[in-house]
């Protein structure tokens, strides 16, 4: 009603599904496929609509000509991003780019992006990506099960190096990039759909724990990987990089010359932020229609066929490089379709309008959340005929709508509707372009993709047809299939391949021990000197007293206790973790109530001693595996350990000592075995030296201070389906497929050593129920720190029963 009465005279409001008071159409929206349901609607009510969810309206535009008539011709008004509930902040912060509103920030760091975008395109990224291809194909030819995280560990390696010259913090980059996935979706988080959850303070929010937690490591990896491109510029040892083109611009730029090391500091502080929000982006996206190309190829072996031929055909057996994108347009054309017929970002990301428009006699409410919703977009039949077919000659006949002359250039993807539209159109497309043209005609000439047979009955296993991960960015969930190489040669090749991609790894590696000790250590968390902070320790939390338990199925634990472990507090209460121990050894001697600190006189005073920090390197407790899998040796094809299910939490048993007068004790184990065995990571690379970047103008990050005032989005990020919260693993191919673990498939023996090291950390209600505890002391090295208990274990105890909980929740290694 009120709405109406906003409309101006003869204009209509936009049609759409009648709305339920307050949560409008919600219900409606599945939990998987939310963008199927959308298209359907499209069906009913046309190619722009809208819904209404929790008071904010959705407009969904299905059609490229109305996404482009709105969000590109009318930018000025069609340009801001809306508030992201679960990351409030999102509008103004400056740390992701991706999803600032239309402010002055956004405008400069938008010019940064595209100026470093830019001159690595140049310098045809350095050849990272043929590079880390290499690697993938031969990895995968080991293990093809594996593919899910070979294709991950090809993306945020390339990515990392782009960006840091380096494929060190591949790893970390994964965990802490599917986090901010989960953050930001709408079906990753409870207040992206019952926004008013955001309100929460801080200590009442499991979601905002732990995206703290998350943001807090993300930091300090941006911070560690720049100091890391700065140490090795003083060497003069530094890769071509992102941020080394920054620094180097900066410190060669007359501008800057002027400037103060206040102002540079920011300006870099803005760099390393723009910089990890590339990674982040390359990171997520584009292994999703690297997945999606093996799927296609179980269900179009015929594509393959013809794939295969011209490969052969026009580079007489060889693989295919980067500058071969001329003489093939079939697999430009693949690249492409395979984007078209499985969007990766189905739903779009939405922009918001800062003011009332009128399209077509349709009122669009100002503050509205516009979706060019991709999925819709490619589906229509006026020039997507028979879109449900994968069809890569729709590129290429001129029988279609979408062929483009001439064959040498066209198919590409710039311009194409899957990148978005107007002023906030994908920065990626040159790395995605490349990155997707080396794996799919790689995979294409080294192997031939089928669907798997059962051993026993030789009958195929079936594989699903659209069966994608809810989050923003959908990727396939996980499905047999075989890799088979194309012939002995090939093998031999790949090995080849691998073994040059892989030389400047060693080389590093002796030549620069220092520093690759110095980043395995940072990438494992531990705690080098006193004072540094151990990345992903921030998660234990405990809320006082009442709080209703959060649901087991948010991931968070949260249970009503009767000892609790924080500052000041005593009685019932809730304990939220969100964030698992995996390298502290803690031994706790429980002293005097009150015997010091800020402890009261009824208040026990816990001491906490870490055994980790003081032992020599291999000798500390392990830390999970980063890599499932990597090769040593060169057995041809060599056969691969079978991968086993990963475990799920189990409860431990927890002595009750109920003569303990305390709170709680740390019950220590002894250490397992060597840490060293565990750290080998592939990321520790660093590719034979290679001609540096092309020196250009100064970055302009200094920007103009014009306009950028816009309408305050209040609506949520999107609405749709139930909430997920935990961060279940490294990729959103896991998230909501199935519960297996793929990033870490530990053996048996790794098992064992997971569970000693689950169970190092214990914590035992003692009899005492107004305990609580004030300050832990931990101990690095004979020196005494205070820090808070509750490092990333989720544990409560209830009423007597102890319960704990080994951080569902949290990241899983
Ligand atoms: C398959 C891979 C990718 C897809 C499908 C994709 C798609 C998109 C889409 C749909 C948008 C939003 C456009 C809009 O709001 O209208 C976007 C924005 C963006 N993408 Fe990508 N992207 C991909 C990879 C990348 C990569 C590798 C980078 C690395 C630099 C990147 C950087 C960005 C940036 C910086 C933005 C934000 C632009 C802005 O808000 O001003 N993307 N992308």
């Amino acid at each position: 009603w009120l709405e109406r009465r906003r409309l101006p005279p003869g204009v209509k409001p936009l049609p759409g599904p009648t709305n339920l008071p307050f949560i409008g159409r919600v219900h409606d929206v599945p939990e998987k496929g939310s963008w199927i349901k959308f298209y359907e609607w499209s069906k009913v009510y046309g190619p722009i609509y809208q819904t209404k969810m929790f008071g904010v309206t959705h407009v969904w535009i299905s059609s490229e000509k109305i996404a482009h008539d709105l969000l590109s011709k009318r930018a000025n008004i069609y340009s801001d991003r809306p508030l992201i509930p679960n990351l409030p902040d999102n509008r103004t912060s400056g740390d992701y780019l991706a999803l600032l509103g239309r402010n002055d920030t956004w405008k400069r760091q938008r010019k940064l992006c595209n100026h470093l975008m830019h001159t690595s395109s140049l310098a045809s990224l350095h050849d990272y990506p043929t590079l880390e291809r290499n690697r993938f194909l031969y990895l995968l030819s080991q293990s093809p099960e594996d593919y899910i995280e070979y294709i991950e560990q090809f993306t945020s390696r390339t990515v990392s190096r782009l960006s840091w010259g380096s494929a060190h913090p591949a790893q970390i980059l994964r965990h802490t990039t599917f986090g901010l996935l989960e953050t930001i979706s709408p079906s990753g988080a409870l207040p992206n759909i019952i926004s008013f959850l955001r309100h929460l303070p801080l200590a009442l929010s499991p979601w905002q724990k732990k995206e703290k937690a998350r943001h807090d490591l993300e930091n300090k990896q941006f911070h560690s990987n720049v100091g890391f491109v700065r140490r090795m510029m003083a060497l003069d040892r530094a890769e071509p990089s992102f941020i080394r083109t920054f620094l180097e611009e900066q410190a060669s730029s007359l501008k800057s010359a002027t400037k103060g090391e206040e102002e540079k500091q920011k300006e870099a502080d803005e760099a390393m932020h723009v910089v990890g929000l590339m990674a982040i982006a390359g990171a997520l996206t584009i292994g999703s229609p690297i997945q999606s190309y093996i799927l296609a190829m179980c269900h179009y072996p015929e594509w393959q066929a013809k794939l295969q031929e011209e490969i052969d055909r026009e580079l007489g057996g060889r693989c295919p490089m980067w500058e071969d994108r001329e003489k093939l347009p079939l697999l430009r054309a693949v690249v492409k379709e395979v984007i078209r017929w499985r969007p990766a970002v189905p739903t779009g990301i939405p922009h918001a309008i800062e003011k009332d428009d009128v399209y077509e006699g349709y009122f669009i409410p100002a503050g509205a959340t516009i979706h060019a919703l991709e999925w819709g977009i490619t589906r229509d039949e006026q020039f997507y005929p028979d879109a449900e077919t994968f069809n890569p000659s729709r590129f290429l006949l001129p029988s279609y709508p979408t062929y483009r002359e001439p064959l040498t250039t066209y198919p590409n993807l710039s311009g194409f509707s899957q990148f978005g539209f107007g002023r906030r159109t994908c920065q990626g497309i040159p790395i995605v372009e490349q990155d997707l043209f080396l794996t799919m005609g790689g995979m294409a000439w080294a192997f031939t993709i089928t669907k798997k047979r059962d051993p026993a009955t030789g009958k195929e296993i079936p594989v699903h047809w659209n069966d994608y991960t809810p989050l923003l960015i959908a990727k396939p969930c996980r499905f047999p299939f075989d890799a088979i190489p194309r012939g002995e040669h090939k093998m031999r090749k790949m090995r080849e391949m691998y073994d040059e991609a892989t030389e400047g790894e060693e080389a590093e590696k002796e030549e620069s021990s220092e520093e690759r000790e110095r980043t395995e250590k940072w990438m494992e968390g531990i705690k080098m000197e006193r004072g540094e902070e151990i990345p992903w320790q921030t998660a234990h939390d405990v809320v006082d007293s009442g709080a209703p338990a959060t649901e087991a199925t948010t991931g968070v634990t949260a249970a009503p206790v009767t000892a609790i472990i924080a500052p000041g507090t005593s009685g019932p209460g809730t304990v939220v973790s969100v964030a698992p121990v995996v390298n502290v050894d803690l031994d706790v001697t429980v002293v005097n109530a009150g015997s010091s600190g800020t402890a009261t006189d009824d208040q026990p005073q816990v001491h906490l001693h870490t055994h980790t920090y003081t032992q020599p390197q291999d000798q500390q407790p392990p830390l999970p595996k980063l890599h499932a899998h990597q090769p040593e040796v060169l057995p041809h094809p060599h056969p691969h350990p079978k991968p086993q299910s990963h475990p799920q939490s189990q409860p431990l048993q927890l002595p009750h000592q109920q003569d303990i007068p305390a709170a709680l004790v740390v019950e220590h184990q002894d250490p397992s075995p060597s840490l060293s065995s565990l750290s080998k990571s592939t990321s520790n690379s660093r590719i034979p030296s290679r001609a540096p970047s092309t020196r250009s103008v100064a970055p302009s990050i200094t920007g103009s201070a014009t306009s950028g005032t816009s309408a305050t989005s209040g609506g949520s990020w999107a609405g749709c389906s139930e909430p997920s919260l935990s961060f279940r693993g490294s990729s959103a191919e896991s998230s909501d497929c199935e519960e297996r673990d793929v990033h870490h498939r530990p053996s048996a023996e790794e098992d064992m050593e997971t569970e000693t090291r689950r169970k190092r950390v214990r914590i035992i209600k003692a009899t005492s129920s107004n305990a609580s505890s004030t300050t832990i002391e931990e101990r690095f090295g004979g020196k005494d720190t205070s820090m808070e208990l509750g490092i990333g274990i989720g544990l409560g105890v209830v009423d007597g029963m102890e319960t704990n909980e080994m951080v569902p929740g949290a990241w899983r290694w």
